[in-house]
């Protein structure tokens, strides 16, 4: 005997990508190849999450590709806004000519201020200037002085860069990306996920705030632990920063 199926016996058609099935208002109106080969369809697609992860992919294997080789190397960090006469500028300048001179490559964000000053520091001293730039809403092109420079559109994989590419970090007075850089490495450090990792706070009158309330507050509190801090090496002195970082590195 027929069975009298209703709508709700029948089987719902559905759509299959990959490992996604997707019935109802899910399934989509076209298919990927229309999407691809329809130059006349819309273009949105591209923009979607799943295609993004192939761009993040492709700007990880451009970043490992073309700094595979780059040997023992530090990142210099600091204000995009540090001025040519502040005398950040000078001693990021020499920070980095001196570490060129102890055989480090410099990776920078490849912008103006202080990364400019690290750039012009190790390109003058006749060593490899690295800048990781970012995409930025107002683009500001590398500076002139990196001589190895990647563009980033995602800030994330741009700091793996400085991380997997680094030593160790050298950190003069900056704002919120700085303070950015400077905390992931304190955390990676601090979970382990990188080692044996210095980090130079160059300034101690801008830097001396934070690493007071770190102490009165954060250890303190019992939110941070004795090394946590003990990672950090606080100085004025441009000879003392390079000697303690090459130390500390050996
Ligand atoms: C704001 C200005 C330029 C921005 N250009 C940048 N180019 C590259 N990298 C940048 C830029 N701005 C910030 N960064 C990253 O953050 C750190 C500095 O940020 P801060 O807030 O200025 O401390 C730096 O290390 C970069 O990695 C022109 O005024």
């Amino acid at each position: 005997m027929a069975h009298d199926m209703t709508s709700a016996d029948q089987p719902r058609p559905d759509h299959r990508k990959g490992p996604v099935r997707l019935r109802g208002a899910q399934r989509p109106t076209s298919t990927t190849d229309q999407r691809l080969l329809d130059s006349r369809g819309p273009s949105d697609w591209v923009h979607t999450d799943p295609w993004r992860v192939l761009r993040i992919q492709s700007e990880f294997v451009e970043g490992f590709g073309a700094l595979a080789e780059l040997g023992p190397a530090v990142s210099i960090f600091g204000s995009a806004r540090t001025k040519p006469d502040d005398p950040m500028y000078e001693a990021g300048r020499q920070i980095a000519a001196k570490l060129c001179g102890e055989g480090y490559a410099v990776i920078t964000g490849g912008g103006p201020g202080a990364m400019e000053a690290a750039n012009r520091g190790a390109s003058e001293c006749g060593g490899v200037s690295v800048g990781l730039g970012i995409e930025l809403p107002h683009e500001q092109g590398m500076n002139e002085w990196v001589d190895l420079g990647i563009n980033f559109r995602y800030f994330f994989v741009r700091k793996t860069m400085f991380v997997k590419y680094a030593q160790g970090y050298v950190v003069l007075p900056g704002g919120f990306g700085t303070m950015d850089e400077l905390f992931e490495a304190l955390t990676l450090v601090q979970t382990q996920k990188i080692t044996s990792f210095p980090i130079v706070l160059f300034g101690t009158e801008y830097w001396g705030g934070l690493i007071d309330w770190l102490r009165t507050t954060m250890l303190t509190d019992g939110k941070i632990g004795q090394p946590d801090i003990d990672m950090l090496h606080l100085t004025d002195d441009v000879d003392e920063a390079v000697a303690w970082f090459v130390a500390k590195d050996s």
